[in-house]
């Protein structure tokens, strides 16, 4: 389980996160919502440990990440697995090498064994017969699943993805939020998910926490959201229904 509480970050003189409280569970993919400059990747960010956060507490299984000490920090880190927007993937590796990379760069795995769990994070992903290919050879869809392999070839506790819809069709966005989904099931992974998506709140939305302006505005899931009284929520569903429209 992840717990934030009261997280708070400034930069300059503009506030983007103003105290920000919650809690993400096992084997449920949480999403966190909102329009853009809301200060959702900022919260991630902190998560993870890429930005300090000025004040509050993250919390992973009980232990404090930004006060323990670097060995404790150290195999947090190592308990995460982070799907970034874009993919992020190696250009000059192949698939199988891009996902092979967490095992080279932190563990001291023989290659068979590195070669074994490449395979079966590959066969998870439904990419068996691609190991070979560099990612300029492949879709955007294949590499979000490449990006979600390598998140998971470390077996993590906890995985953070960072829009993992963005530049997809709809029906793959579909798929790959389907595959985030289950993959979080069966592993009983604490998944944090970043989305404009309307179809992933509708489908995937076990937990939906609405940022607003640096707050947290509304917190509940696929059911309730559109049953809600908060103006700036029905506002950015409306907004969002509207792109889907124009989008087909
Ligand atoms: N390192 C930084 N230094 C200064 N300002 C920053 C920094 N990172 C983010 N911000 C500002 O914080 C605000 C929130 O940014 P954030 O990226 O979290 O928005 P977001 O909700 O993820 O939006 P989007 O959906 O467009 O990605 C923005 O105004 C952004 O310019």
């Amino acid at each position: 389980m992840i717990e934030i509480k009261n997280i708070e970050k400034t930069f300059g003189d503009r506030q983007v996160l103003a105290g920000i409280s919650g809690t993400f569970k096992p084997g449920e993919t949480s999403l966190i919502i909102g329009g853009s400059g809301t200060g959702k990747s900022v919260l991630l960010k902190c998560m993870i440990g890429l930005i300090k956060p000025d004040s509050g507490e993250v919390l992973y299984d009980g232990r404090n990440f930004l006060t323990t000490g670097l060995d404790d920090q150290k195999t947090i880190r190592r308990e995460m697995g982070v799907l970034f927007q874009g993919s992020a993937l190696f250009d000059s590796k192949t698939v199988s090498e891009n996902i092979r990379f967490p095992l080279d760069m932190l563990t001291d795995q023989s290659t068979s064994e590195k070669e074994d769990r490449v395979q079966e994070c590959l066969r998870r992903v439904g990419l068996e017969t691609a190991g070979d290919r560099m990612p300029s050879e492949i879709s955007g869809g294949m590499k979000k699943r490449v990006g979600i392999a390598r998140a998971i070839v470390l077996n993590p506790k906890y995985l953070f993805c960072d829009e993992p819809n963005s530049g997809l069709d709809p029906l793959t966005s579909i798929k790959i939020d389907q595959l985030i989904s289950e993959i979080t099931d069966e592993y009983q992974i604490t998944t944090v998910v970043i989305t404009h998506d309307m179809n992933s709140m509708m489908e995937i939305g076990e937990k939906i926490m609405f940022l607003y302006k640096g707050k947290k505005l509304w917190e509940g899931n696929s059911d309730t959201l559109t049953q809600s009284d908060i103006k700036e929520l029905n506002e950015f569903i409306y907004a969002n229904k509207l792109l889907r429209e124009m989008e087909k």
